[in-house]
């Protein structure tokens, strides 16, 4: 619908002036010029007077009415869709900021045929108007395409990967780079991505930056542009239209300007002069008839009714205002408000149209200072149309490339004035060639040039100097040329104005509305842009957090049955190694006290040494308790050594336990199990020579002493044992039976302890044992048979008993050793009685109470070697397993730790998808919704 062309409504007046004009002698510039005037108000007003008839008007105002009311509805209808699109970009924002990072585009120029082939159907599908849909044939509206790989499928294969590397927008192939160039990226959302050494190149750019910067920079540009939408309504609820005139210095703006009031107003220099914003504005409309000219203060933000922002003068100190701005860099040009009469109808008055307010502003010349400024200024939104003024002689400068580029992004629609033109001899040739710039630089002002591109010569409004500089010199038939010229450039001008009202003022919706239709149109188109291309990312993000939870769930679940299992395992591990350490340690330990018990070393590796007679007697029985305690030792060792290999064997099942169930991606323990670690703290103790056999042994067990030569007190123990024994069961009797009480009798017995006593005597046997085998000795007295048979059997018993013990002491010294070792080693005290055992002992041979000698089994010491050891190795096997089974499940405590963040993060993300997906296709359907609504908003003239 806007592709309509249209022809200005006063354009039959124009031709109709202009014919007129042709007709109309003059022999003068003078003459001319006032002709120009005179001709121009003579031939317009007859004319308008003769043919606006009383029904012309009042169809007119109808039309004007009817224009009106159409005007109104595309507002309201444009009104609201900038509150929805606000609306949405401000939900947008928020979803970007609260619950999904929103993914933003990058370019890829290589793309493969399969990209290209969902690019081309992506394409098709976001480059079609709603309603097109259904409807091909509706009018041509500005359309926006797009081109992606986002379709589900072709978004990189995980969250990671986007986070650098942004869903790829492919613009276009090789072929159509240039199309896609323009058309295939964002533009009001665009990011202005210029950093560094790879500001030139965005899609590199892009992905470098982390997803979360480039949602923040997505975000700034959502907000400024909300600010926008809400400049736009009002801007489109305002009355007053603007137009900027810019162009190149010295191309005739201010000439073009004042043309147009008819007034010399803006000074005019064949010097680049202009470095201000000068506003010109319809005095009655706008300052209550005064004629004056404000200088807005540095700084000051323009408020008519606040004099203290700005300064009054004349109008003839304008170009004394100018002059003075002339050294100002263009940022600190102030800017003026020119208020003067158009003297002309309201039919024919730009400024005074009884309409709407129209406000001019003559803009500096372009250069590259002046550049950026003016380019700022045209982009905002209260300027309605952009006239550009261009030298016919020059045609388009670099800065004018640049700004006409920028401004028809932004605008669609230029009001383009190719001034001069009466300097250009062939018309044609510069016709064609600046026709030929603007379709590329604003194709859509390219579309419109008829009403749009205009050449002229706004000087000659005034009389131009081309007609000054040849009529004085010039014969007749040249003055009727230039009268020819001038008319047909008056004509020119006459068209240009009323193209310009019209373009203004009856369809100000393409010069007021349509800008902001162009915006929202762009932004949604980017919106929608942005919900489809996350759409395509949350579904394939979705689909990769179900593809992998479906992995990682079963994983976690079997991790875990795993753990339980070898928690269960481990447990029966360390009992059953312990257990059987411990039993095998108790066996071999009862074995070697037994053996030592019976006089034998506990080790096969160790024997006895040999007997070096009588008179060394003391030195075997030292030697043989020594040998003793070393077989004692290796047996210690020997059980150390099995404890080891159990431990080393169960050590290496856990570690085929974790193998078998941790999963492959742990890291397997490095620990190594060093048997030679375990028990070395007691070796080390060992070698130092701290503790012998340790653990609650006396430290003298490796002593010899006397009674391991004669062991009177067993011998007389051996006696009295029997009175005892006589009370105690027949099956514990036979128990406790040595091998010496077989070999002798009672009476032996009896000879045996006296002899021992009269022997040794007290000195040799030790105080302790002395006093015992006394009291002993005194009991044995009062029994009557030995009393009546005693001296004598006492005397051979000694004597042979002591001849027998000195006979048979190679054999007896191992044997009490060993007794009074494995006394010590089961845990009875063998280095003698305590001192309360001695008190006992005194106060019982007092009263002759025997039952108060022997120390009790609860007053020794319950210290049990075998036990001790067998403890100590249990101990010791089950800190190592243990620690082996804590390194396994330490293991799994970090796999399962690590499984289920992944499953958390997985199903976060999974969340999140739906959730995005959810909202991104709602948002694409209001989108495209208010998209198909701004689209039905009728801009026509
Ligand atoms: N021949 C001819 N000269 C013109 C025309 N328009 C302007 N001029 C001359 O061009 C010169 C510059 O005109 P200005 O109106 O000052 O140009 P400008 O674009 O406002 O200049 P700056 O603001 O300084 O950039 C003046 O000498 C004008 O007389 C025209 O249509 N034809």
């Amino acid at each position: 619908m806007s592709s309509q062309k249209y022809y200005p409504s006063s354009s039959s007046s124009a031709s109709a002036a202009s014919s007129s004009v042709v007709n109309t002698p003059a022999t003068s510039n003078e003459s001319l010029r006032s002709d120009y005037f005179n001709q121009s108000h003579a031939i317009h007003a007859p004319m308008k007077e003769a043919e606006e008839s009383e029904e012309d008007q009042r169809q007119k105002m109808a039309a004007m009415e009817e224009h009106g009311k159409r005007f109104a509805a595309a507002r309201d209808g444009l009104v609201s869709t900038i509150n929805e699109t606000g609306g949405i970009l401000t939900s947008l924002r928020d979803f970007n900021k609260q619950r999904w990072i929103v993914h933003y585009p990058a370019i890829d120029r290589k793309p493969s045929t399969q990209q290209i082939r969902q690019r081309q159907a992506l394409r098709r599908s976001m480059s079609v108007d709603p309603r097109e849909e259904s409807d091909n044939s509706a009018p041509h509206q500005p359309r926006l395409q797009r081109s992606s790989t986002t379709a589900p499928g072709s978004v990189p294969a995980t969250p990671s990967q986007r986070s650098m590397s942004p869903v790829t927008i492919v613009l276009n192939d090789e072929e159509d780079v240039e199309e896609a160039d323009d058309q295939s990226e964002m533009s009001v959302l665009r990011l202005d991505l210029k950093l560094g050494a790879i500001g030139n190149n965005p899609q590199a750019l892009v992905h470098s930056l982390e997803k979360s910067s480039i949602a923040q920079l997505l975000d700034e540009r959502m907000t400024s542009s909300i600010r926008q939408l809400d400049n736009l309504r009002n801007r489109i609820s305002d009355t007053q239209s603007k137009v900027l005139v810019t162009g190149d210095l010295n191309a005739g703006k201010s000439t073009f300007v004042n043309s147009l009031m008819r007034r010399r107003l803006m000074p005019v220099d064949q010097q680049p002069c202009t470095t201000v914003f000068c506003e010109v504005l319809d005095a009655e409309q706008t300052n209550e008839g005064r004629e004056e000219v404000h200088l807005i203060k540095q700084g000051m933000l323009y408020d008519l009714q606040n004099d203290n922002t700005y300064t009054r003068h004349s109008l003839s100190d304008i170009e004394q205002l100018v002059a003075d701005a002339e050294e100002l860099s263009p940022e600190d040009a102030p800017m003026i408000k020119c208020y003067c009469h158009d003297t002309r109808s309201t039919q024919e008055s730009l400024l005074r149209n009884g309409i709407v307010d129209i406000a001019l502003i003559d803009a500096p010349g372009l250069n590259r200072d002046s550049l950026q400024t003016t380019a700022l200024f045209a982009r905002q939104e209260e300027i309605d149309v952009v006239v550009f003024v261009v030298s016919a002689e020059n045609h388009f400068t670099l800065s004018a490339k640049e700004f006409l580029w920028n401004a028809s992004n932004d605008k669609a629609y230029i009001f383009i004035v190719v001034n001069k033109f009466d300097q250009i001899r062939n018309k044609d040739k510069c016709k064609r060639l600046v026709l030929e710039q603007i379709k590329q630089l604003s194709p859509r002002t390219y579309e419109d040039a008829e009403e749009l591109v205009h050449f002229v010569d706004s000087d000659s409004v005034f009389g131009g100097d081309d007609v000054e500089s040849s009529t004085p010199t010039e014969d007749k038939k040249h003055a009727g040329q230039s009268l020819a010229t001038t008319s047909s450039s008056a004509m020119s001008f006459a068209r240009l104005e009323a193209c310009l009202r019209d373009f203004v003022l009856q369809r100000r919706e393409k010069s007021k509305l349509m800008p902001a239709q162009t915006y929202l149109l762009r932004l949604l188109s980017d919106i929608e842009f942005l919900a489809q291309t996350n759409l395509g990312v949350a579904n394939a993000e979705l689909e990769e957090a179900k593809r992998l939870l479906a992995e990682a769930r079963p994983a976690l679940a079997q991790c875990k049955a795993a753990h339980n299992k070898i928690e269960a395992q481990l447990e029966g591990e360390e009992d059953g190694v312990v257990t059987q350490v411990s039993q095998n340690a108790q066996a071999a330990f009862n074995n070697a006290i037994d053996l030592i018990g019976q006089g034998k070393p506990a080790s096969l590796q160790a024997s006895l040494p040999p007997y070096p007679g009588f008179f060394s007697a003391f030195e075997y029985s030292a030697a043989v308790r020594q040998t003793f305690v070393e077989s004692l030792e290796l047996a210690v060792r020997e059980a150390e050594q099995m404890a080891r290999v159990a431990t080393g064997e169960t050590v290496q099942r856990i570690k085929e336990m974790g193998d078998v169930h941790l999963p492959g991606d742990v890291e397997r323990s490095r620990r190594e199990f060093r048997p030679d670690a375990m028990f070395a703290k007691r070796l080390r103790r060992q070698n130092s020579g701290v503790a012998g056999l340790g653990l609650g042994l006396s430290r003298d067990i490796t002593d010899a002493r006397l009674s391991d030569v004669f062991d009177v007190g067993y011998y007389v123990q051996i006696i009295t044992r029997s009175e005892d024994d006589s009370q105690e069961g027949e099956g514990q009797k036979s128990s406790k039976k040595s091998s010496l009480e077989d070999e002798l009798g009672l009476i032996s017995t009896v000879g045996v302890g006296l002899g021992a006593m009269t022997l040794l005597g007290s000195k040799v046997v030790g105080a302790t044992s002395a006093l015992g085998a006394a009291v002993n000795i005194t009991n044995l007295l009062k029994d009557p048979t030995v009393q009546k048979w005693g001296p004598r059997i006492v005397f051979v018993g000694t004597a042979g008993f002591v001849a027998h013990l000195i006979m048979n002491l190679h054999n007896s010294i191992p044997r009490s050793v060993g007794r009074s070792m494995k006394k010590e080693l089961t845990g009875r005290r063998s280095a003698g009685p305590t001192a309360q055992h001695v008190v006992k002992l005194i106060a019982s041979a007092a009263s002759l109470d025997s039952t108060a000698v022997a120390p009790t089994s609860e007053e020794a010491a319950p210290v049990h070697f075998a036990t001790q050891h067998q403890e100590r190795l249990s101990r010791e096997v089950r800190k190592v397993i243990r620690l082996a089974g804590w390194d396994l499940q330490e293991r799994f405590r970090v796999a399962l730790a690590e499984k289920r963040g992944v499953v958390e993060r997985l199903e976060g993300q999974e969340g999140k998808s739906k959730e995005a997906i959810v909202w991104f296709g709602q948002t694409s359907a209001r989108v495209k919704e208010v998209r198909g609504r701004v689209y039905e908003v009728e801009i026509v003239s």
